[in-house]
C-alpha cells in the first residue's frame, strides 16, 4: 500500500534516505557527520528510535530534526537511546573535530564562488560499470527534490553547446577504467576536451573557451587496486576544465572504491556538501546571527517558561532556522511572530510551539476566516465577478469560471483543504481496519482519501460536486498513487437521489466531511436517512453537525474535529432528547453518553510521544512507492 503524504520533496527525499538506512546504520555508518534529517511524523512513527532534537509542530507538516549524529556505537543503541547532540545547527563538517576523517581527497586547486544557486544544473556522467550512472541519477533526483532544474546525460552526448558558459552549473561524475583510462562512453568527450584549443596562454582568463562555465567534478576510482592511476580521469578532467577557463565551484572530490573505503559514502558526502553549497543563502548554520536575532531570542527566552534553551545564541539559531522554513515552505511571505514560542525540555529539547506552527495556525485560522467571509459574499461582490487577487484570498483555485458559477456549484460550501494533521488525527482516532470503507463528502483534491488509504482502509471514495477538482483528484490518483480501491466521483449531495446517498454513504464505515454549518444542516436529513440501521464513524471538521452531540471533540491547530459514533453496537449517536424520536428504526436511545462526554474534549493536539524502535515496523513498508518517477508535482501540489 503506498504511503501518501504531503511531505515536500525537499523533505521527503532526505528523510527517506535516512529511513531506508535505519537508525542504527546511520549511527554506525556515519558516526562523525552532522546532519539534519527531516521526517514526516507518519513515517517517523514507523522507523525511528532516535529522539529528535527538535520537533516543529506545524501543519501540514510535522518535521523532526535530528542533528549531529554522533552517538554511541551501533551496538549500544537501544530503543531508548538518545543521540548525543553535539552542536545545534552546526555545519556538515565540524571544524573542531579531530576525529573527522576526510572522506574524500581534495585537490588544492582554486575554488570560485558559485554565481547563482538557481541556475539549471547539468549532470554529465562517464561510467564503465554503471556506478557513476546510478550516482548521476541519484544526484539528479536529490537536486530535483530541492527544486533545481536538472538534466543528466552521458559525457558522450555532451556537445559543445552544452558546454557554453553561463547557462548552467555543470557537474561531472566520472569513473576511471582500464589503466587510468576513460570509460567507453566518455572517450570521445575526453578527446574533445583535451583537443580543445588550449588558450591557457591567453592573457585574460575570460578569453579562454570555457570561461564562465561553472563546474564540479566527482571521481570514482580505486586507490588500492590502482594506486598509480587513482581517479586519473577525474583529476585530468578537473584540471583540464580549469585550464580551459572554467570556474571550479567545488574542489575536486575523489571517491574511493578501495577495500577500506566505500565510494557510496564518499558520494553521499559529496552530495551533502553540494547541497550545502547550493543552499548557502538559506543556511542558518552559515548565516551569521545578527545582533537583532540575538536580541529577539533574548526577549523570547525571557518570556518563555521553565525550560528555556540554555543560551540565546541557540535560540537565535532556531529562530533564524524557522525563518528559513517560513521562507521555504509558506506560499506567501508572512511576518514572523516572535511572541509565541515555548521551549520545553525533555531529554533533549523540543519546541512545541514554533513560529512556523504559529504561522500555520494563522494560516488555518485565516482559511476559516476566509471561508466565513466567502459564505457572506454579497450580491455586489458576486456581480463584480472579479477574480480574487491573491491565492491567500481564495478558498480554491478557480479554473476560469466565475465566482458565481463556482459558488453555485459548490452549493454546500466552497472547498477548503483540511490540514494534513487534521486528517491524520481523524484516522488516528478512527483506527481504520482492512474492512473499513471510507467516504469523504466534499472531497476536494482528495487529500483526506489518500490519508485514509495510508491508514489502511479497504476502500476510500471521495465525492465532490465540482468536476474540475474531482478531475484533479483522479489525476493524482492515476499518475502518482495509482491504486484500484480509491475512487473520486462527481455527485451533488444536495440531490436526495444522488448515488452518494443511495450507494456510497450507506456502505461507509468511516465518513468524513468539512462543511460549514449550513452545509451540514442541509445534508443532515439525507445523511440520517442513508445511515438508517448502519454503523459508522462520522467526523466533521471545523463545524459540528447541527442537532447532534459529538462524543469527542479534538482540536488540532485550532480546527475542531467532531466525532459521532453512529449506531455502533454499544454506542449510539448522542443527541438531545428532541432528536431521539427521530432515531432511525432499529437504533436504541443513547446509552453510553457519559463514557464519551468530555473525553479528550477540546484537547489540544500534541505530537505522539516517539515510540520505540521496532524492526518489524519496517518489514512491509513499500518505500519504493515514494520514488515514483511521476512524482514531479508533489512538492508543488500543496493540496491544490
Ligand atoms: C577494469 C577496471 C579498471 C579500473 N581502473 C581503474 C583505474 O585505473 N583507476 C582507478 O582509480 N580506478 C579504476 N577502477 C575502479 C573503478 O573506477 C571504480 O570501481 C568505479 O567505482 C567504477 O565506476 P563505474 O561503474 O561507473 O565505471 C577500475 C575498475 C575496473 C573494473
Amino acid at each position: 500500500m503506498p504511503l501518501w503524504s504531503y511531505v515536500p520533496k525537499q523533505l521527503s527525499r532526505r528523510s527517506l534516505g535516512w529511513e531506508r538506512r535505519s537508525a542504527t546504520s546511520i549511527v554506525s555508518s556515519r558516526p562523525q557527520s552532522t546532519t539534519f534529517h527531516y521526517v514526516d511524523r507518519s513515517k517517523l512513527r514507523r522507523s525511528t528510535m532516535i529522539r529528535p532534537k527538535m520537533i516543529v509542530v506545524n501543519d501540514p507538516y510535522q518535521i523532526y530534526y535530528f542533528d549531529a549524529v554522533r552517538g554511541p556505537s551501533s551496538s549500544t543503541i537501544n530503543s531508548s537511546a538518545t543521540l548525543q547532540i553535539r552542536r545545534l545547527f552546526s555545519s556538515t563538517h565540524d571544524d573542531d573535530d579531530d576525529n573527522d576523517a576526510p572522506v574524500t581527497q581534495s585537490s588544492q586547486q582554486a575554488v570560485a564562488p558559485l554565481s547563482s544557486r538557481t541556475q539549471p544544473i547539468r549532470i554529465f556522467y562517464a561510467s564503465q560499470g554503471g556506478k557513476a550512472k546510478l550516482f548521476a541519477q541519484e544526484l539528479q533526483q536529490t537536486l530535483q527534490d530541492e527544486l533545481h532544474t536538472v538534466t543528466t546525460v552521458t559525457c558522450q552526448s555532451c556537445n559543445d553547446a552544452q558546454l557554453q558558459p553561463g547557462s548552467a552549473l555543470h557537474l561531472f561524475l566520472t569513473s576511471t577504467t582500464g589503466v587510468g583510462q576513460p570509460p567507453d562512453n566518455a572517450k570521445e568527450f575526453y578527446e574533445r576536451i583535451m583537443a580543445m584549443i588550449d588558450s591557457s596562454s591567453a592573457s585574460a582568463s575570460s578569453s579562454r573557451p570555457l570561461s564562465k562555465l561553472e563546474y564540479a567534478v566527482f571521481g570514482l576510482g580505486n586507490s588500492e587496486a590502482h594506486p598509480q592511476h587513482f581517479n586519473a580521469m577525474a583529476k585530468s578532467l578537473d584540471a583540464r576544465l580549469s585550464e580551459l577557463g572554467a570556474s571550479r565551484v567545488m574542489e575536486l572530490r575523489l571517491g574511493d572504491d578501495g577495500r577500506t573505503n566505500d565510494v557510496t559514502d564518499d558520494f553521499e558526502q559529496y552530495m551533502e556538501d553540494l547541497l550545502d553549497l547550493l543552499r548557502q543563502d538559506h543556511s542558518p548554520a552559515e548565516a551569521e546571527l545578527s545582533t537583532a536575532d540575538v536580541q529577539i531570542a533574548k526577549s523570547i527566552s525571557t518570556k518563555t517558561s521553565e525550560n528555556r534553551v540554555e543560551d540565546d545564541k541557540s535560540t537565535a539559531s532556531i529562530l533564524k532556522f524557522s525563518k528559513t522554513l517560513l521562507q521555504t515552505f509558506l506560499p506567501t511571505p508572512m511576518p514572523l511572530p516572535s511572541n509565541n514560542l515555548v521551549f520545553t525540555s525533555t531529554n533533549t529539547f523540543s519546541i512545541q510551539q514554533h513560529p512556523y506552527a504559529t504561522q500555520q495556525r494563522f494560516l488555518t485560522t485565516s482559511l476559516r476566516r476566509r471561508r466565513a467571509k466567502y459564505e457572506k459574499f454579497n450580491e455586489a461582490q458576486l456581480q463584480s465577478q472579479t477574480a480574487p487577487s491573491s491565492a491567500i484570498d481564495v478558498p480554491f483555485e478557480y479554473s476560469g469560471e466565475s465566482l458565481e458559477e463556482y459558488r453555485n456549484k459548490a452549493n454546500l460550501s466552497p472547498w477548503t483543504p483540511v490540514p494534513d494533521s487534521v486528517a491524520r488525527k481523524i484516522f488516528d482516532s478512527a483506527t481504520p481496519g482492512p474492512e473499513d470503507i471510507h467516504v469523504e463528502l466534499g472531497s476536494g483534491d482528495g487529500r483526506v482519501n489518500f490519508h485514509a488509504m495510508d491508514y489502511g482502509v479497504k476502500q476510500s471514495i471521495g465525492i465532490d460536486v465540482d468536476p474540475d477538482i474531482v478531475a484533479k483528484a483522479n489525476d493524482r490518483l492515476q499518475r502518482i498513487h495509482p491504486q484500484p480501491n480509491m475512487q473520486f466521483i462527481v455527485e451533488n449531495l444536495m440531490d436526495p437521489k444522488s448515488l452518494a446517498w443511495s450507494q456510497h454513504v450507506p456502505n461507509a464505515t468511516i465518513l468524513t466531511m468539512y462543511f460549514a454549518k449550513d452545509g451540514l444542516e442541509k445534508i443532515r436529513p439525507m445523511l440520517e436517512q442513508a445511515l438508517r440501521g448502519k454503523s459508522c464513524k462520522i467526523y466533521t471538521c471545523g463545524y459540528a453537525m447541527p442537532g447532534w452531540e459529538s462524543q469527542i471533540v479534538e482540536t488540532v491547530l485550532d480546527m475542531p474535529i467532531y466525532f459521532y459514533d453512529w449506531g455502533s453496537a454499544d454506542v449510539h449517536l448522542v443527541r438531545p432528547d428532541s432528536f431521539i424520536d427521530a432515531l432511525p428504526p432499529g437504533m436504541s436511545p443513547p446509552s453510553n453518553r457519559d463514557q464519551y462526554m468530555h473525553k479528550n474534549k477540546h484537547s489540544t493536539y500534541q505530537p505522539d510521544p516517539l515510540p520505540g524502535f521496532h524492526p518489524d515496523d519496517l518489514k512491509d513498508y513499500a518505500w519504493d512507492d515514494f520514488d515514483s518517477p511521476s512524482d514531479e508535482n508533489r512538492s508543488n501540489d500543496n493540496g491544490k
